[in-house]
């Protein structure tokens, strides 16, 4: 279990304000959970997965990993982010095994390992390309398979799709749901886009702005019955689905200046 416990942080600004950009957060990402925390753009979204990432302190709350605190980074937490951090001079396989080079990982196994998660995101012959070769879709898997590399507890993914188009970010929803399916990862996953977490998430958790705060919960099937059936039109099309996106958008025009970049 991954337990974000009462979660507040607050930040400095350089005029010497304090902003709190986070308010007694609380979540739990179960095993095989996929998480999406969905809100305004300024609702504390990325504060969160910095903070469950180590890559800031909580001023309150505690987060724990499997019972462990969280202090810091750690090979148990892979993070992908919106924008590709790919390094433009190795091949895509040598991006994909940057991570276990760094811990020392023997070349032969960490290309083999790469070179299999590679097949897992559907990139087995672009393994010699370089980023540059590579569309953003494209540069977005691979950067699932490094993050995937160092076999981490939990994934954490930063808007990954959000600078895609619309049919290249069906096709990256679909192909995470397979990838979801086949690792058994916990997922926890943000976006602007009612859908998107509609469609991903076993829970989706509302934030609302200054500060953030989590302003409802839905525990969903739609992406088990996805993982089942393959057929994300049947979903995204029925009742249940239009009515919980109403529903949703209803409580985000509630909280200050939303804007759902998927409509
Ligand atoms: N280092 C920082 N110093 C001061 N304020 C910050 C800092 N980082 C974030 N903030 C403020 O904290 C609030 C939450 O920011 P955060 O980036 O977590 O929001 P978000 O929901 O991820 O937004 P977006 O969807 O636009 O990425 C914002 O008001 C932001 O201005």
């Amino acid at each position: 279990m991954l337990k974000v416990d009462h979660a507040s942080v607050y930040f400095r600004t350089r005029d010497g304000q304090t902003v709190q950009a986070l308010d007694r957060v609380s979540l739990d990402i179960p095993d095989s959970g996929f998480v999406v925390a969905l809100g305004a753009s300024g609702c504390g979204k990325s504060t969160l997965l910095n903070a469950i990432a180590g890559f800031l302190p909580l001023s309150a709350g505690t987060i724990t990993l499997d019972g462990r605190a969280v202090r810091g980074p750690g090979a148990d937490r892979g993070v992908v982010f919106q924008k590709d951090t790919l390094l433009p001079w190795k091949t895509v396989v040598d991006n994909v095994a940057l991570g276990l080079q760094f811990a020392g990982t023997p070349k032969v196994v960490r290309r083999a390992r790469a070179e299999e998660l590679l097949c897992l995101v559907g990139l087995k012959d672009f393994a010699r390309a370089f980023p540059y070769e590579l569309s953003g879709g494209m540069r977005q898997r691979v950067g699932i398979a490094r993050a995937l590399a160092a076999e981490p507890d939990v994934l954490l993914m930063d808007e990954p799709f959000g600078a895609l188009d619309s049919l290249t970010r069906e096709q990256m929803q679909e192909l995470l749901v397979s990838i979801w399916k086949e690792t058994g990862k916990r997922i926890f996953f943000i976006t602007h886009s009612i859908e998107e977490a509609l469609f991903l998430g076993t829970q989706v958790v509302v934030m609302s702005p200054r500060p953030g705060r989590i302003v409802a919960r839905f525990d969903l099937d739609f992406v088990r019955e996805f993982a089942r059936t393959s057929n994300a039109r049947s979903i995204k099309t029925a009742p249940e689905f239009g009515s919980l996106r109403e529903e949703i958008r209803t409580i985000l025009h509630g909280s200050d200046g939303f804007r759902d970049a998927a409509e």
